[in-house]
């Protein structure tokens, strides 16, 4: 996490100061780095070279419109899986043209849209989203441009939750079906094949599984080829896994060149859907000890920021770090890190080493990517507000909600008569 770091005995993000943030926009707040983002972004854009590609960021990971947008400004594509994901590309400058829309459950309103505004490619995950796009398409007169999404039945080797690539997932079509819901799609007019994609999990940090379904995805490729369907592109999915706490994935160029290397003399662009690799370590989540609560069994250190806002602990047991905003010298000892809310498995970490006080300012790390959209308002908690950092200056590119944020569009019945 190179653009947070300690200077004078604290944390900052790129040149501001977390206790500031926490000062001027109160806490829990998730503060990000504009660096970070876009020399993730570059690293990937610069790692495909010569060869023709796009990288659609996977807009799951953090839809906020400042992330969207400097990512726009990049020239990034987007990798979306619904229509409000949709608009939120639009509305951040996003380039329509850029975007392939992923997703088991897309609605015909979704689809309606996307054809509306001319998205590059839909990812159709089953023969019977074949039929409703086609239907879709028909009704508009109009031609959607398609991808069949494979399940290349691969170990992607990560937490069973976000693993997507094995038979026994929902997502994506059987490979060994393929060639028969490709050739159905063919005899549409309402349809133009131009890929072929696959998602085999997140977190991956090794290359091999993302190069096993590589080759299963070529064989088909050229199988296609010999029934006449020539496929423009391959989208291989999600990007590389993060350190969260010593992991070591391989650099990007190093799977591309691999990836570049198998593709050989195919015609093929190529086509990434990175999330998370852009996201996580370019976030912090602020928050502040509320109270310290020592048990028989345990250490609590009760925080202002909960399951809520960072789910992913009490989802997969996931480890980030959470480190003092101002380190002090006295003695540590192990923590619990918990929120207020009211569910045994709210915690950000447990046993944690560290030296506590009341007050005391702590930043979650690596909660870039899948921190704030995964966020709800459980408890009847409002939201954190979400920072971006670009240098020495701070936009609040998400405000805080508020109760009436809470409670918009409900209402109260009258008495019973
Ligand atoms: C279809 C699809 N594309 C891209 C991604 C982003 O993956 P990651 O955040 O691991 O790069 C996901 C999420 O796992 C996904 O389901
Ligand atoms: N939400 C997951 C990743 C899921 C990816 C979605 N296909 C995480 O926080 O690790």
């Amino acid at each position: 996490m190179r653009e947070f770091s300690y200077r004078d005995g604290s944390l900052w993000a790129e040149q501001v100061s977390l206790q500031h943030i926490a000062e001027r926009f109160g806490t829990p707040t998730y503060v990000y780095s504009r660096a970070h983002f876009e020399r993730q972004y570059l690293n990937y854009a610069e790692a495909l070279g010569d060869h023709p590609g796009l990288i659609c960021y996977a807009v799951k990971a953090n839809s906020n419109l400042g992330i969207l947008s400097l990512l726009a400004q990049l020239g990034a594509g987007f990798d979306i899986v619904s229509g409000g994901e949709l608009e939120r590309v639009l509305l951040a400058g996003g380039d329509p043209s850029r975007v392939v829309f992923s997703g088991v459950g897309k609605t015909a309103n979704e689809m309606r849209r996307a054809l509306e505004v001319g998205v590059h490619c839909f990812n159709i995950e089953s023969e019977a989203e074949v039929n409703r796009l086609e239907q879709v398409a028909a009704d508009g007169e109009t031609v959607a441009p398609i991808s069949i999404r494979v399940n290349p039945d691969v170990d992607a080797q990560t937490h069973p939750y976000i693993s997507t690539g094995l038979k026994e997932n929902k997502f994506g079509i059987a490979i060994d079906q393929a060639v028969e819901v490709y050739q159905r799609a063919a005899t549409s007019k309402h349809l133009n094949i131009i890929g072929v994609d696959c998602h085999i999990g997140s977190q991956l940090t090794e290359v091999a599984p993302f190069l096993d379904a590589l080759d299963r995805l070529l064989v088909l490729v050229d199988q296609l080829a010999e029934l006449g369907i020539q496929l423009e592109h391959l989208d291989l999915g999600g990007g590389l896994g993060v350190r969260y706490r010593g992991e070591e994935p391989p650099p990007v160029k190093d799977y591309l060149a691999e990836v570049h290397k198998r593709i050989g003399e195919r015609k093929l662009s190529l086509i990434l859907e990175p999330g998370r690799s852009i996201a996580a370590n370019g976030g912090a989540l602020l928050t502040q000890v509320e109270y310290l609560k020592r048990t028989d069994e345990h250490n609590f250190a009760i925080v202002d920021a909960a399951m809520n806002d960072n789910l992913r602990p009490a989802l997969y047991q996931a480890w980030q770090d959470i480190v003092p905003v101002t380190p002090n010298e006295s003695e540590s000892t192990l923590w619990d890190i918990v929120g207020p809310v009211c569910e045994t498995g709210d915690f950000l970490g447990k046993n944690r080493s560290q030296s506590l006080k009341e007050g005391q300012l702590l930043a979650m790390l690596s909660t870039g990517a899948y921190g704030f959209t995964m966020s709800s308002n459980y408890n009847s908690r409002c939201r954190a507000a979400e920072v971006l950092v670009d240098g020495d200056k701070t936009y609040l590119v998400r405000a805080r909600e508020t109760f009436a944020d809470l409670v918009r569009g409900e209402r109260t019945v009258p008495e019973k008569t």
